[in-house]
């Protein structure tokens, strides 16, 4: 019988009244926990005050979630970021030096959305931090008046590289995602590969060319609703493999 794997989910740190909390949002966990068919545990963001190894010897596989807050410039050598930008450096500085460890120790790592720019950021990448700026670009934008179901709704086709992993879970060239980020994969990190693209050429997803096991990141957001799209679910189910692979290998 195999052992379900243990799944960390990284929390933002958000300030709720008079005190802090560690927060991910549930259709992460219920992603994790129905579509990869393992335990969610919320892992989090205490930075160096937990060391690595503990970290990377007690779960089976990591997720990078999506949220509100922008990575700090500073870890890319970017501008500096308008005043009032909702910045974690909690989770920054917890996120950027686990997902180099864990994808170098063959632990499977998962980046949605912020994940995906923080996996970029990780390995070298930097990031465009207002893509909506650009003329050239979409506007990448969720319109945060909308119910969540207009938010979240089908936004944009992305182009699944030849090739490559999504294509091959895809079968087929092109699939509709969803857009809900102002930033954006600008100068790509050293060893990943490009596996999607969307119209405007903006990256919206990549693998770890030569990671021991899975580590994927797409900019959109798969954990919506995913057991009604085919995509979303395969993509949690391949990374649920991967983890219960690490979980039940024999030492
Ligand atoms: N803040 C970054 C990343 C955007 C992001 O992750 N949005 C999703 C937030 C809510 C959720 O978890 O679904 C950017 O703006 O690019």
């Amino acid at each position: 019988m195999l052992r379900k794997p243990l799944v960390g989910i990284i929390a933002d740190r958000r300030q709720l009244g008079n005190h802090a909390f560690h927060c991910v949002g549930e259709k992460y966990i219920t992603a994790v926990s129905d579509g990869a068919g393992a335990y969610a545990t919320i892992l989090p963001a205490l930075m160096d005050r937990v060391p690595i190894e503990d970290t990377l010897s007690h779960f089976d596989g990591l997720l990078f979630t999506g949220s509100p807050s922008m990575v700090g410039a500073e870890h890319y050598g970017g501008a500096v970021q308008p005043e009032g930008t909702w910045l974690d450096p909690y989770r920054d500085a917890t996120a950027l030096p686990l997902i180099r460890a864990a994808v170098d120790a063959g632990v499977p790592v998962f980046g949605i959305c912020r994940g995906f720019q923080e996996m970029n950021v990780a390995f070298g990448g930097s990031l465009l931090q207002a893509i909506q700026t650009d003329p050239s670009k979409l506007d990448h934008r969720e319109d945060d008046s909308e119910p969540l179901d207009v938010q979240y709704a089908p936004a944009h086709e992305v182009e699944l590289v030849e090739g490559g992993l999504l294509r091959g879970i895809a079968r087929t060239k092109r699939v509709l995602v969803n857009s809900l980020h102002q930033q954006g994969v600008d100068r790509l990190g050293k060893g990943l590969r490009v596996e999607a693209r969307a119209p405007d050429g903006l990256i919206e997803a990549f693998r770890v060319a030569d990671a021991k096991s899975f580590a994927l990141a797409v900019q959109w957001h798969p954990e919506w609703r995913f057991a009604e799209n085919s995509m979303s679910a395969a993509l949690f189910a391949a990374f649920g493999d991967a983890c219960r692979q690490r979980g039940n290998a024999v030492p």
